[in-house]
């Protein structure tokens, strides 16, 4: 059979631009094969950025506001979904994440999760001529689950292994992890996965808040790498209740945003750190929060730790990971075929993959949803 040419969009919690990838997918599970023929970052203007962040915050604005925010984002989506194409055929099929604004996980049977992708999926079909899934996260909330994280699914199949326990780590804006059992007759059913925490998040407010807006992240880590972490601090941050609660679990900016960062350099006063120091420090928590989270909800701490996302660019962070962590390796997911700068979109690709030839995309041991959900709603091309 053919290969299904699928374009994935996906702009996460960081809001630094559209991940694109232009695949080629074939199989079902453990025959699922992807095939990267592109991949590229398509930032958003600074003017869209500033809106986007700006209702994350919390700005109040009209309703018309929001929808014209709404159709920009899916402008921005549907034209990096063109751009990707130049040069290849033409693909049939894209699944888009959107664009996070707003994520506010379940409280118990009481109160359905609520999670908000802008950049609708009909705009996208309507402007790109190609069916779009769009909207995933909806059909878990429904089912009582979080909604997030929806990689552990794809990472299931396309990284783990018949031997090796494995984590697989994103770090975005905010940290996510998949643990992979080894492959043995119920390592599905032993699949987890939650959000650790603040990935690069903290660590970008404060690069900007250092460089009053001029720069926006602390590139390889170099900036935090020339600092000290301070531990006592690290120490205060980790008893956040977050940390402590076990999963099925997710966040967001709602929670490790610019009101946590405004807390940190609060609690960081009393210690006179330099930039430097602070940045160091809130790596460390980036750091320790993942390997805490291992070590309080896995049985054991897995044979090997693989990274993906923008946070494993950051040689300082890998470098603390990997101390952390001892004799367990830490390497990147580009080293087993799957690029980590695009597995999200990669991953957004086969959800869709998955919706279209009707595979239910969602772990509910991982998203503690009550059964499997297909994910995403199908927006056809009328054009
Ligand atoms: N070369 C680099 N050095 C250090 N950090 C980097 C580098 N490149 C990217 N980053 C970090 O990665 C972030 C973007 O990561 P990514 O695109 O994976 O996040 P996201 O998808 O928006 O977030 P999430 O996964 O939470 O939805 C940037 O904001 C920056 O902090
Ligand atoms: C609401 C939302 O967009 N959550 C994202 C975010 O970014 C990282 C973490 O928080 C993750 O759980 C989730 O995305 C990934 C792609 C997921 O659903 O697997």
């Amino acid at each position: 059979m053919q290969p299904t040419r699928v374009i994935g969009l996906m702009s996460g919690t960081s809001v630094d631009g559209i991940d694109t990838a232009l695949v080629e997918i074939s199989g079902r599970d453990l025959d699922l094969k992807v095939k990267l023929l592109a991949g590229e970052t398509y930032p958003y203007s600074p003017q869209l950025r500033e809106h986007i962040l700006g209702l994350g915050a919390g700005t109040a604005i009209s309703m018309a506001d929001l929808a014209a925010i709404d159709d920009a984002i899916a402008h921005n989506f549907a034209q990096a979904a063109q751009h990707i194409q130049f040069g290849h055929p033409r693909a049939t099929l894209i699944g888009s994440h959107g664009q996070t604004v707003y994520h506010r996980p379940p409280q118990g049977l009481e109160e359905l999760g609520y999670s908000c992708q802008l950049g609708r999926g009909a705009m996208i079909a309507h402007l790109t001529g190609i069916t779009t899934v769009s909207n995933f996260r909806i059909a878990d909330i429904a089912a009582y689950g979080h909604g997030a994280p929806l990689v552990p699914k794809v990472d299931a199949y396309l990284l783990s292994h018949l031997q090796e326990e494995r984590c697989i780590q994103n770090i975005g804006g905010i940290g996510n992890v998949t643990y992979l059992p080894a492959r043995s007759d119920d390592w599905l059913s032993q699949i987890r996965g939650w959000d650790t925490g603040p990935g690069n998040s903290l660590l970008d407010l404060a690069v900007q808040h250092f460089t009053s807006g001029t720069k926006s992240y602390d590139n390889n880590g170099d900036w935090a790498a020339s600092g000290t972490p301070c531990y006592p601090l690290v120490e205060k941050w980790l008893s956040h209740e977050y940390f402590h609660l076990p999963p099925p679990k997710s966040t967001g900016r709602e929670l490790f945003g610019i009101t946590y960062l405004h807390d940190c350099l609060e609690d960081a006063q009393p210690y006179q750190l330099n930039a430097a120091d602070f940045l160091a420090t809130i790596t460390e928590l980036t750091a320790v929060s993942i390997v805490h989270s291992y070590d309080n909800f896995l049985p054991k701490r897995p044979h090997k730790v693989i990274l993906c996302g923008g946070g494993s660019r950051n040689s300082y962070l890998k470098n603390r990971l990997q101390l952390l962590l001892g004799n367990v390796p830490v390497s990147t997911t580009d080293k087993f075929g799957l690029s980590a700068a695009f597995k999200e979109a990669i991953a957004f690709a086969v959800l869709a993959y998955w919706r279209n030839i009707n595979i239910p995309g969602n772990l509910p041991a991982v998203t503690g949803a009550y059964q499997e959900m297909l994910l995403g709603e199908i927006h056809d091309n009328y054009r």
